[in-house]
């Protein structure tokens, strides 16, 4: 009986834990399906939030549900809450909501799957450094982008990438207003310029007009005179007494005398108008001189300042990227031998944190200046972007570049710099690579970086070959 009674115990207490650990399966399933639900109406309110008025309505009221329902049976109902604001919003607002879509998504959310979340982070922050590094090549956006960078390099979650990528937004918005208002100055100075070709053009048609005139007057005079001298001839042969003749010549000649005067008069003036006007026209000439030659040698500054990174006064990334075109077709088409090497310097980051980001800066150029004393013409030094600098070894076998850049790298490690009067080293990876004849600019840039980070990954302080 006893026996009989303990077997019976052992059911009941074998079915007791098999129901409490459907019970606590349960649990956790609607736990995960809760959470689920909760990423999801987060998404749909921030993508739908203001598109309609029943849509914001039923998203309230499903946020309240989810705030309240802690039983699976309360769930329920706010599954289909969410349908219906699916469905509403379907219907009224244009943007792609489409449950075919979203509903796997969602399934994907409810799945709790937190390292995908983090790769998405990675990719976002990832094509966030790539527009940044763009931004940088703006001479007067580099520091702000520099700014962004280290926030990027901070930020760890979804809200912290969305706030750098607005401000990177609000960034590129204001370079773009600053451009449209160089532009506009640009195209006032260029509609002076025109302006004054205009009043040259005018110039010139007057001047015709005026010589044309001067023609006319001058073929005038000369009508007017051979008609005084006809009718003196007239007068003369059917002149009868000689005082008579004497009078009615002195009367022609005045009369020629005072043709000629007049003509004189207005030659004269013509002449002082002309001289004034080519005076006035000469200086107008030099101002426009004057102005195209500063127009001339700001555009020759802007082009170099386009072309120069303004903290190290190398060649910056946008004048590497058109080096690299020109090697591209070199190697390509007269197989020239050249070697391209990527360098980063070693924990950048721990300079700029311990002795603040001025010293990392100062460090950015005595690096940039080294460099481009150690590797001097034709290697082609560049600054790449951040801590990144990039050579071109034109000419140079992969072995001699590979040398080149080790001794480089010694160098670098030799510099004595000093932080709050104590000595701080300084070290640099580097990865050499050489441009095939198949190769691109981006993906002998690639293999260069992959050659760098395997420099980092094998100690730093070193240069590899790849
Ligand atoms: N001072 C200064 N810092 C910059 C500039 N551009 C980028 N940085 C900083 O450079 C640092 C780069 O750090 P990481 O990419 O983590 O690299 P690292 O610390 O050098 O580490 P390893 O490359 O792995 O050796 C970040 O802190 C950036 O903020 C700049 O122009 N000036």
């Amino acid at each position: 009986m006893n026996e009989g009674g303990g077997v019976a115990q052992d059911v009941w207490e074998r079915k007791y834990h098999l129901a409490l650990e459907r019970m606590e399966r349960d649990e956790h399933d609607f736990r995960v399906t809760e959470e689920g639900l909760r990423r999801l109406v987060l998404r749909l309110a921030a993508l739908a939030r203001g598109q309609s008025e029943e849509a914001d309505r039923l998203l309230d009221h499903l946020g309240d549900g989810l705030r309240h329902a802690s039983t699976p049976d309360g769930l329920d109902p706010l599954l289909d809450a969410l349908t219906e604001a699916i469905t509403a919003l379907e219907r009224q607002s244009p943007l792609p909501i489409d449950p075919a879509h979203d509903v796997p998504q969602a399934a994907a959310i409810v799945d709790p799957i937190p390292a995908q979340e983090v790769d998405a982070c990675r990719v976002a922050t990832d094509a966030l450094r790539q527009v940044l590094l763009k931004v940088a090549m703006m001479p007067a956006l580099a520091g702000r982008a520099d700014d962004l960078h280290a926030v990027l390099g901070q930020a760890r979650d979804p809200e912290a990438i969305a706030s750098a990528a607005q401000d990177l937004a609000d960034l590129v918005n204001q370079e773009r207003a600053s451009l449209r208002h160089d532009m506009a100055q640009l195209q006032d100075l260029l509609a002076e310029v025109s302006g004054r070709l205009g009043d040259m053009t005018r110039y010139l048609v007057a001047e015709t007009e005026h010589v044309a005139t001067g023609d006319e007057q001058g073929r005038d005079l000369d009508a007017t005179v051979r008609e005084e001298m006809r009718l003196l001839a007239e007068q003369t042969l059917g002149a009868t007494d000689l005082d008579a003749l004497q009078a009615q010549v002195n009367a022609r000649l005045s009369m020629i005398d005072e043709h000629f005067r007049a003509f004189r008069d207005r030659e004269d003036e013509r002449l002082a108008t002309y001289r004034d006007r080519a005076e006035r026209m000469k200086d107008r000439v030099e101002e426009l001189e004057t102005q195209a030659t500063s127009l001339q040698d700001s555009l020759r500054r802007e082009h170099e300042l386009a072309l120069t990174d303004p903290l190290t006064g190398l060649p910056n990334r946008l004048a590497y990227e058109r080096r690299m075109a020109e090697i591209e077709q070199d190697v390509r088409d007269q197989g020239v031998v050249a070697c391209v090497g990527a360098f980063d310097i070693d924990h950048f980051k721990v300079i700029n944190d311990s002795f603040g980001h001025a010293a990392g800066d100062a460090v950015l150029r005595i690096v940039g200046q080294t460099l481009t004393r150690e590797l001097p013409a034709p290697a082609f030094v560049a600054r790449y972007g951040g801590e990144e600098f990039v050579v071109i070894f034109a000419g140079i076998a992969p072995d001699e570049a590979l040398a080149a850049a080790t001794a480089l790298c010694e160098t670098v490690a030799a510099l004595a710099f000093h932080a709050s009067q104590k000595p701080v080293t300084v070290t640099m990876s580097g990865g050499i690579t050489r441009f095939l004849a198949n190769d691109t600019a981006a993906t002998v840039f690639d293999r260069a970086d992959r050659a760098l980070y395997a420099a980092k990954r094998a100690g730093r302080n070193r240069c590899l070959l790849l």
